[in-house]
């Protein structure tokens, strides 16, 4: 299917038509004369009407009957949102009275209905935006998450798209530095034109591999983060789901097999928001129903923003469900560590288990955590490996540890979010124990800001054409010195160029087109 459309005058409410608001947006786009067709509206000689500047007047239908009091204004093309004459009429926002005044001007017979996103696809007909603005643009307006939006803004005009267009400036000097190699050699000199070439390769190099570093960012995660807690039954997933939640939303009990299907709530850490899911315990079973529900779970897991495996440390060595072995965890929670009265040897421990980033020990049913370790790729050097018996004793018990059966507990109200807090009997008490939601949060947090910081791209047709430059690229700077025939190194060049075009949308498949425009609202 390809995107079809006309030359026609076009109009349509910019501001949506599902609710009422205050105030409603009109937008006419396309017309060329602006007195003949749209003066009798407003009984007005509008070729005095000044142009980007708001004016006030009356409005009419084509007989003369008065439809409402609006605020005008006229965008002269080329200057204009897509380089067609544009007029806005802001309307009382009624959408009874909106869709009144649009019928005025589609009963006219100058106008049509305009079809989703078609105001935009004339701004790139007119080259007043390229296709990968465009696509920002769908970002900026589709959002649900502030990466997403920042990632729509950093197109829209922003630094991503000055990256898309420094590239293709990049591979325009490549080609200059290569015809001066084919034609001009013997006038710049042989070395001189060899290091002009030198130059622009390494120089796109760099360029390339950043954007290739941030189209490798794993963005299905980012566009919805989900938290997702698994494990085998009765591990405390829904007991720590409801420490997040401060609340009892979802049922814990002693019967294994309590949840049985996932449920998610929505959670704000830090200025961000996060769904928080509780799925199935995993096991190995021959239950239809539950089966299907430990499906579910492995998919959410499979697709986490942040993964945790809380794990009963008692029963570690009947930890038997190992179809989640090659899935890397953010976190893994020993949890019932206020029962645990074993040998505490984490490799021992760890031998029986998935892989995780950070360990903690936990009492899941009131709170009490602990970080016990850290490693994996991200683990400073410090603290990744095995930690001795003794020094993990230190780090790890505390009020929760040897001593917990005997010493009381310090009631959990007074810990903050930054935990280890001084408990209410400040004299005499011990330290308040930090709470697992709060460690869990801080790390959360760090990787939604890491993320954040590397620059994601999550469209993904530029992750694929970035990606595809990226190898076709690579293999040309290695190649270049062995390259004796400049014909060839001219031809990948412009291959090159091309891709960088079609990056940026100079050059734009049809079916890329509509496939953007149908997700567009009409009006836009
Ligand atoms: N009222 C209103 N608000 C809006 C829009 C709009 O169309 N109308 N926009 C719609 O998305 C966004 C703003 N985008 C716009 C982009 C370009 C031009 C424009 O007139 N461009 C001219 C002049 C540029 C200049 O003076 O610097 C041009 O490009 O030639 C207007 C709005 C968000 N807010
Ligand atoms: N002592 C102790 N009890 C815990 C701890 N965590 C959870 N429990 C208890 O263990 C039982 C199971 O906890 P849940 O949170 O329902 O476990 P679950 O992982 O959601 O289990 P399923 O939904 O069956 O997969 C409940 O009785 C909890 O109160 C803990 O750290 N220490
Ligand atoms: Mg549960």
């Amino acid at each position: 299917m390809i995107y079809q459309t006309d030359d026609q005058p076009i109009v349509a409410c910019s501001t949506g038509l599902s609710e009422n608001t205050a105030i409603g947006v009109i937008r006419l786009s396309g017309f060329t004369d602006l007195v003949g067709s749209i003066g009798p509206f407003f009984k007005k000689d509008l070729s005095k009407l000044e142009i980007r500047k708001a004016t006030f007047v009356n409005l009419y239908d084509i007989d003369g009957n008065f439809l409402d009091e609006v605020v005008i204004t006229y965008f002269k093309g080329p200057n204009s949102y897509n380089g067609e004459n544009i007029l806005e009429i802001a309307a009382h926002g009624n959408t009874l009275n909106l869709k009144r005044i649009m019928n005025a001007f589609i009963n006219s017979g100058n106008f049509r209905l305009a079809k989703n996103g078609e105001f935009t696809y004339r701004a790139l007909k007119n080259k007043k935006l390229s296709l990968a603005q465009v696509e920002g643009l769908d970002a900026l307006l589709n959002a649900s998450s502030s990466l997403m939006l920042d990632e729509g803004l950093k197109l829209l005009n922003g630094s991503l798209y000055q990256k898309y267009t420094d590239l293709y400036d990049k591979f325009l000097k490549l080609k200059a530095a290569v015809e001066i190699n084919i034609d001009f050699a013997e006038d710049v000199g042989e070395e001189q034109s060899q290091k002009l070439l030198d130059e622009a390769v390494s120089d796109i190099s760099t360029h390339i591999s950043s954007l290739h570093r941030s189209a490798s960012v794993n963005a299905k995660s980012l566009m919805s983060p989900d938290i997702v807690l698994c494990g085998e039954p009765n591990a405390g997933k829904s007991s720590l789901f409801n420490l997040f939640l401060d609340e009892s939303r979802s049922i814990v009990s002693d019967i294994a097999g309590t949840t049985r299907d996932y449920i998610s709530e929505y959670i704000s850490l830090g200025n961000e928001t996060f769904k928080l899911v509780d799925t199935a315990g995993l096991r190995n079973t021959t239950d239809v129903i539950e089966e299907e529900g430990i499906k579910r779970s492995r998919n959410l897991i499979d697709n986490a923003f942040y993964k945790i495996l809380l794990v009963n440390i008692n029963e570690v060595e009947k930890y038997q469900y190992h179809d989640i072995n090659e899935t890397l965890f953010d976190a893994l929670i020993f949890t019932h560590f206020d029962e645990f009265e074993g040998d505490l040897n984490l490799d021992t421990l760890k031998s029986n288990l998935p892989k995780a980033i950070k360990y903690y020990s936990a009492d899941t049913s009131k709170g009490e955590g602990r970080l016990v370790e850290i490693s994996g790729p991200i683990g400073p050097k410090t603290t990744s490996g095995s930690i001795e018996p003794k020094e993990l004793e230190e780090f790890n018990l505390g009020p929760m540890g040897a001593n917990q059966k005997n010493g009381p507990i310090e009631p959990q109200d007074n810990t903050g979010p930054t935990g280890a807090k001084v408990g209410k009997n400040q004299k005499t008490g011990p330290i308040e124990p930090p709470h697992i939601t709060d460690l869990i949060t801080q790390d959360i947090l760090s990787k939604y800001t890491k993320l954040r910081n590397s620059d994601p791209i999550s469209i993904e047709r530029h992750r694929i054409v970035i990606n595809d430059i990226y190898s076709k690229f690579s293999e040309f700077s290695s190649n270049i010195k062995y390259l004796d025939d400049i014909a060839i190194i001219s031809s990948e060049v412009s291959i090159l160029e091309k891709k960088t075009a079609e990056l940026i949308g100079i050059i734009s498949p049809d079916d890329t087109l509509t496939h953007i425009f149908t997700n567009f609202c009409i009006g836009k």
